[in-house]
C-alpha cells in the first residue's frame, strides 16, 4: 500500500507525524480527521519554490475551499502562499488570522453584495469576477465609498480535461466564467479595464479539478496566451494571467499525479517562451493549487463496529462515520484506499465496502477495501482525505462534525474541536408565530 508524507509503520500499526492511529484515537476519539502538518508544509514549499521563473513575475495561491481552518490559513500564511477564498466565511476565517488582505483573491460566480463590501473595505487585494452583474455590484459598492479595487475576470477557454463531470469546469456550457469565444466577453473586459474605479489585472481560467494530464495545461496556457494576444491588439493590456488549479493527487495506487516539480518549470517555461515571443512580457502568471496541498497529508480514522455479509454475498464493515464526513465517494464515484491502521501487516483478505451510519443505502465510503477480516474494535483508516472532506462535511442525520488535529514531529494538536450535540442545536429557535 502506499503512503504518504509522514506516515509509516511500526509493530503493525498505522503512525502519522510521528503518533500512532491507535493514540490517536484513544486521544481524540473517532471518527477523527487527521491532517500530516509537514506534509502539508513541504507542499505548500514545493509549489512555492518550483513555480519560479527568471523572466516572469509568479505567484502561487492556495485555493482555501479545499481544506480550511483558521491553523490553515496561518500555516499557509507562515509558507508564503497567497490565499483564494469563495466565500465570506473563507474570507472571515483568513482575515480572522491576520493573513494579510493583500494576499487574498476573491472567488466565486455570483459574489452577494454584502460579500464585496466586506472584500473591499478589508483591503482583499483582488477580487476575480465572473460576470457583468458582479461587474456591476462591485462598480456600485466603489463608487458608494470613493474605492478603487484590483480585478481580474474569469474566462473560459473552453478546454476538455478530462475529470468527473461535476468537477469539471471548462466546458463550454459551464457555469464558471465567460467564453474567450463570445464576442460579449471582450467587450465586457474592454469596460473592466477602462472603468476608472477598477485596476484590472488580467484573466483568469481553471480547467478543472483532479486532472493528470498535463497536455491540458499546456493547451489552457496556449488558449490563454493567444487571447491574452488578442486583447493587446484591442488596446488592451493584460498584466495577468491566473491558469487556476485542479492538478491532480493520488487516491488509489493505480494513479498517477503529474511529477509537480518538473511538470511546474515545463509550464512555466511553456508560458514565458509562448509569452517572450507573441511580446507580452511583462506578464505575471498565478497558480491556484488546492488538492494537491492537502488531500494527501489528511487521513480519516473511524472504529469499526462489525460487518455484515448480504443474502446477496456483499460484504459490508461498519464504521462509525458516514457520508456526511466522507461525501466524495457518492458524489463523484471517488475512490479510496482503506486499511486497518492497528493491523497494518496483516494479510489481506477479503474485499469489503466501507459503510457508515448515515439512513442511506448509498452511505459509501469506500467501495473495494482490500482487508484482513475487521474485528469489532478494530481502526480503520482512509487515506488522502485531506481535500473536500472537513470542508464539504455535513451534520446529515444530525451527526456531529469529527474534530481535526494536526500532528507533527511526534506531538499532535487540536485545531477544530469534534461538534457537540449542543452545537447541533445552537441556531435552533422555539418561537411562537
Ligand atoms: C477557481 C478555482 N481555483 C482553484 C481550485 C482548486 O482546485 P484543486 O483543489 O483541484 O487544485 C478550484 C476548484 O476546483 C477552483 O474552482
Ligand atoms: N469539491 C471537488 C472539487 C472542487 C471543485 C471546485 N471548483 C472535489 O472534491 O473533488
Amino acid at each position: 500500500m502506499r503512503l504518504y508524507g509522514t506516515q509509516n509503520i511500526v509493530n503493525n500499526q498505522l503512525h502519522i507525524g510521528g503518533v500512532s492511529a491507535r493514540e490517536l484515537a484513544a486521544t481524540y476519539g473517532t471518527p477523527l480527521y487527521i491532517m500530516d502538518e509537514e506534509e502539508m508544509r513541504s507542499r505548500a514549499r514545493l509549489f512555492g519554490e518550483n513555480f519560479t521563473h527568471e523572466k516572469i513575475e509568479t505567484e502561487v495561491i492556495y485555493a482555501s475551499k479545499a481544506f480550511m481552518t483558521k491553523a490553515m490559513a496561518k500555516l499557509i500564511g507562515e509558507e508564503g502562499l497567497s490565499v483564494d477564498v469563495v466565500s465570506g466565511g473563507e474570507l472571515f476565517t483568513a482575515l480572522s488570522v491576520g493573513f494579510p488582505a493583500e494576499k487574498i483573491f476573491f472567488h466565486g460566480n455570483n459574489k452577494s453584495l454584502e460579500e464585496l463590501f466586506y472584500a473591499v473595505s478589508s483591503g482583499v487585494g483582488t477580487i476575480i469576477l465572473d460576470n457583468e452583474d458582479e461587474a456591476e455590484r462591485l462598480s456600485r459598492i466603489l463608487k458608494e465609498n470613493t474605492k478603487h479595487q484590483k480585478v481580474m475576470l474569469r474566462v473560459n477557454p473552453g478546454i476538455e480535461a478530462h475529470t468527473h463531470e461535476y468537477i469539471s469546469t471548462t466546458k463550454n456550457d459551464s457555469k464558471f466564467g465567460l467564453s474567450i469565444f463570445s464576442e460579449d466577453t471582450k467587450d465586457l473586459i474592454s469596460s473592466l479595464d477602462r472603468n476608472p474605479l477598477l485596476d484590472f489585472q488580467g484573466i483568469h481560467c481553471h480547467i478543472g479539478s483532479q486532472i493528470f494530464e498535463e497536455e491540458s495545461y499546456f493547451k489552457a496556457v496556449e488558449e490563454m496566451m493567444g487571447y491574452v494576444a488578442s486583447l493587446k491588439e484591442k488596446g488592451i493590456g493584460i498584466r495577468a494571467l491566473n491558469l487556476g488549479g485542479g492538478f491532480g493527487v493520488s487516491y488509489e495506487e493505480k494513479d498517477a499525479p503529474m511529477a509537480y516539480r518538473s511538470f511546474l518549470k515545463n509550464l512555466l517555461e511553456h508560458a514565458a517562451g509562448i509569452a517572450e515571443q507573441a511580446g507580452l512580457l511583462p506578464l505575471k502568471l498565478l497558480i491556484e493549487p488546492g488538492r494537491a496541498i492537502v488531500a494527501n497529508a489528511g487521513t480519516t480514522l473511524y472504529e469499526v463496529g462489525g460487518t455484515k455479509t448480504t443474502y446477496g454475498g456483499k460484504k459490508y464493515v461498519f464504521v462509525d462515520g458516514s457520508m456526511a464526513d466522507h461525501i466524495r465517494t457518492v458524489l463523484y464515484d471517488a475512490a479510496y484506499t482503506a486499511c486497518l491502521a492497528d493491523r497494518m501487516e496483516d494479510p489481506l483478505e477479503e474485499v469489503y465496502t466501507v459503510t457508515g451510519k448515515a439512513c442511506e443505502s448509498g452511505d459509501i465510503l469506500v467501495r473495494e477495501a482490500h482487508l484482513p477480516v475487521p474485528e469489532k474494535g478494530n481502526l480503520l483508516a482512509v487515506l488522502s482525505t485531506g481535500a473536500y472532506h472537513y470542508s464539504m462535511a455535513s451534520n446529515y442525520n444530525r451527526l456531529r462534525k469529527p474534530p481535526v488535529i494536526f500532528v507533527r514531529n511526534g506531538k499532535s494538536k487540536v485545531v477544530v474541536a469534534r461538534e457537540t450535540y449542543e452545537d447541533l442545536v445552537r441556531n435552533d429557535r422555539m418561537e411562537e408565530y
